[in-house]
C-alpha cells in the first residue's frame, strides 16, 4: 500500500538535525543515493540545539520511499519526523466546502435568508414545487451516489473508502462545469435500500450520478431510479464511459479510414462499463460486436442468469462464436477492454486485422500497455492520463450535466448522449487528427461548453427539456 502511494511521486520529509551532531548535507546526500530529488526546502524551525526542515522530494526509483526513510534512520543526529505523500496531505480534511453566496452581516440579512422572511419563500415552493429550480440550489446540484462496491479498479471498498473518488468527483463537476456536486456515500450495497435513499434525498437536487455501483445492481438501481425520479439519473460508469468512448472510436474509424457498419468489434468486460459502450456502438450503427468475459464469449447458445448478459447474448455476435478472447479477436478490427489489467497479449493484437485499434481501458492497469504492441497498432487509447489518448468520464460528465441542468431535463435520453459524444469528437479538428490525438484533453475548455450547447439542444429537440436557455 505504501509503495503504491508512493513511487514516482512527490513526498514531504520533516527532518529535525541535531546542530551539534551533523549537517544538512549529510541527510541530502543520503536521499539522493536512496533514490529522491530534493526539489524544495523550508525552514519550520530553527534554535540553539537543532533545526527541523521540510523537504520536498521527488522519487527517481521505485521504492525509493522506503530506502530514504531507512538511509536517514541509520544518520547520528538526523532524526525524520515524518513523511507525506503529497496526495494524502492534499486530502487532509477532504477536498471541498460548502460557502454561502452572500454573507449575513446583520438582522436584517439575518430574518431574509432564515427564519421569519423565509418562510415567504418556502411558501411560494409549496404551492408551486416548480419553483424548488428557481429558489433553491436544486438548479445547480447534483449528487454523486456511490455504495462503494465497484470503485475504480480496487473493488468492493465500501462507502468510507469511496469517498475520496466522490469528493473529487465533486471537484471536477465544479472546476469544469460550476456544478454543485455532493458525495453521498451510501452505508448500504442492498438494490433497494439504494433505490429509496436517492428518493429521499431527490429533493435539494437537479441530478443524480451513480458512480462505482457494481453490475448487475446498477442496471436495476438506475432504471427505477429514472422510471421513479423527473431529474436526469445518469450511471456515469456506464453512460459517461460510453459516450467518451463513442467519441474516440468516430475519431478513431475516421483516421483508419472505417465505417462503423462493416467494423468487427471485441469489447470485454461486459459490466456496467462494456454493456453501454455496446448499447452506444449498436445505437450508432455498429453491426458486428463480441463481447467476452471470464466464461468467454458471450453466445446465445447459452442461457445466463445474469439478465444483461442474457440480454447481451441475443442482440450481438450474430455468428455465434464460441470461445475465449483468442478466439474472439481473431479477425477483429477493434479490441475494447473495460475488464482487468494485463489480460491482452501481443499475440492477440497480432491475430487481428491489419491497423487494429486498441482501447484497453481498465484503470489503473490497462488490458496491454501501448509499448508492448505500438509498433502494430493503427490507435491506442487507455483510461491513463500518462499516456496519449485518455479515455475518461470526466470528459463528458461536467458538460452533461450542465446541459441537463440548465435545459432543466428531466432526463439524460439517447439523443443527448449521442450529442455528448459528437460534440467531444468535434472538439478535434481533421488537420488536428492524429493516432496520438483522437480525444481532446480534459483540460481543454471547449470540450465543456461545446457539450453543453449540443445537449441542451437535443434534450430540446427529443422534448426532455423544460426550460429554453437564451444563449
Ligand atoms: N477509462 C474509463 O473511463 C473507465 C474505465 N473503467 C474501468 O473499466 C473496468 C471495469 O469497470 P466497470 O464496468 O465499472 O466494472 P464491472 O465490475 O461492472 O465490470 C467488469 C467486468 O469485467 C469482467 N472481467 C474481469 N476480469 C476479466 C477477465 N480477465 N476477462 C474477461 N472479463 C473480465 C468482470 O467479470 C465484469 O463483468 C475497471 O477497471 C474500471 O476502472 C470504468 C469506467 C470508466
Ligand atoms: C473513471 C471511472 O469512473 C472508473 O474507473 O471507475
Ligand atoms: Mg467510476
Amino acid at each position: 500500500m505504501k509503495e503504491r502511494s508512493m513511487d514516482g511521486k512527490t513526498i514531504i520529509l520533516r527532518v529535525e538535525i541535531d546542530i551539534q551532531q551533523a549537517q544538512f548535507g549529510k541527510a541530502a546526500t543520503a536521499i539522493e543515493t536512496a533514490g529522491g530529488d530534493i526539489i524544495a526546502i523550508d525552514v519550520i524551525h530553527t534554535d540553539k540545539t537543532k533545526t527541523i526542515r521540510d523537504l520536498t522530494v521527488k522519487m527517481t526509483e521505485a521504492g525509493a520511499a522506503d530506502r530514504i526513510s531507512s538511509a536517514l534512520g541509520t544518520l547520528p543526529g538526523i532524526r525524520l519526523q515524518h513523511i507525506s505523500d503529497r496526495t494524502f496531505l492534499l486530502h487532509l480534511g477532504g477536498k471541498i466546502t460548502v460557502q454561502p453566496k452572500t454573507p449575513i452581516q446583520n438582522r436584517d440579512d439575518l430574518s431574509r435568508v432564515y427564519t421569519p422572511d423565509v418562510a415567504r419563500v418556502c411558501q411560494a415552493i409549496e404551492q408551486d414545487p416548480s419553483k424548488a429550480f428557481t429558489l433553491t440550489i436544486k438548479r445547480n446540484t447534483v449528487a454523486v451516489v456511490s455504495d462503494g462496491s465497484a470503485v475504480l479498479g480496487l473493488g468492493n471498498i465500501g462507502p468510507y473508502a469511496a469517498m475520496p473518488v466522490m469528493e473529487g468527483k465533486a471537484m471536477l463537476f465544479k472546476q469544469f462545469a460550476d456544478v454543485d456536486a455532493f458525495p453521498i456515500c451510501l452505508d448500504t450495497q442492498d438494490t433497494e435500500q439504494i433505490i429509496q435513499a436517492v428518493k429521499q434525498l431527490a429533493p435539494g437536487f437537479g441530478g443524480i450520478n451513480l458512480e462505482d455501483i457494481s453490475a448487475p445492481r446498477c442496471f436495476e438501481i438506475e432504471r427505477r431510479l429514472r422510471e421513479e425520479l423527473d431529474i436526469p439519473v445518469f450511471h456515469d460508469d456506464q453512460h459517461g464511459t460510453a459516450v467518451v468512448l463513442f467519441a474516440a472510436m468516430l475519431n478513431a474509424l475516421k483516421l483508419t479510414g472505417r465505417n462503423i457498419a462493416g467494423t468487427r468489434f471485441v469489447i470485454c468486460g461486459i459490466g456496467a462499463a462494456g454493456t453501454a459502450c455496446t448499447k452506444m456502438l449498436l445505437a450508432g450503427g455498429a453491426k458486428h460486436i463480441i463481447g467476452v468475459d471470464r466464461e468467454g464469449i458471450l453466445t446465445a447458445d447459452r442461457h445466463y442468469d445474469n439478465g444483461m448478459w442474457q440480454w447481451y447474448a441475443e442482440h450481438t455476435n450474430a455468428e455465434k462464436k464460441a470461445g475465449h478472447l483468442a478466439e474472439a479477436l481473431a479477425g477483429a478490427d477493434v479490441f475494447i477492454g473495460v475488464s482487468a489489467g494485463g489480460i491482452l497479449t501481443r499475440a492477440h493484437v497480432e491475430s487481428m486485422n491489419a491497423e487494429p485499434i486498441v482501447f484497453a481501458m481498465a484503470n489503473p492497469e490497462p488490458e496491454i500497455r501501448p509499448e508492448l504492441v505500438e509498433d502494430i497498432v493503427a490507435v491506442f487509447a487507455t483510461g491513463r492520463s500518462d499516456y496519449p489518448n485518455q479515455i475518461n468520464n470526466v470528459l463528458c460528465f461536467p458538460g452533461i450535466f450542465r446541459g441537463a441542468l440548465d435545459s432543466r431535463a428531466t432526463t439524460v435520453n439517447e439523443e443527448m448522449k449521442l450529442a455528448a459524444a459528437e460534440a467531444i469528437a468535434s472538439v478535434i479538428s481533421d488537420e488536428e487528427r492524429s493516432p496520438m490525438y483522437i480525444i481532446p484533453s480534459v483540460f481543454n475548455a471547449k470540450v465543456v461548453e461545446e457539450v453543453r450547447k449540443r445537449v441542451i439542444q437535443a434534450a430540446i429537440d427529443s422534448g426532455v427539456a423544460r426550460r429554453h436557455p437564451r444563449e
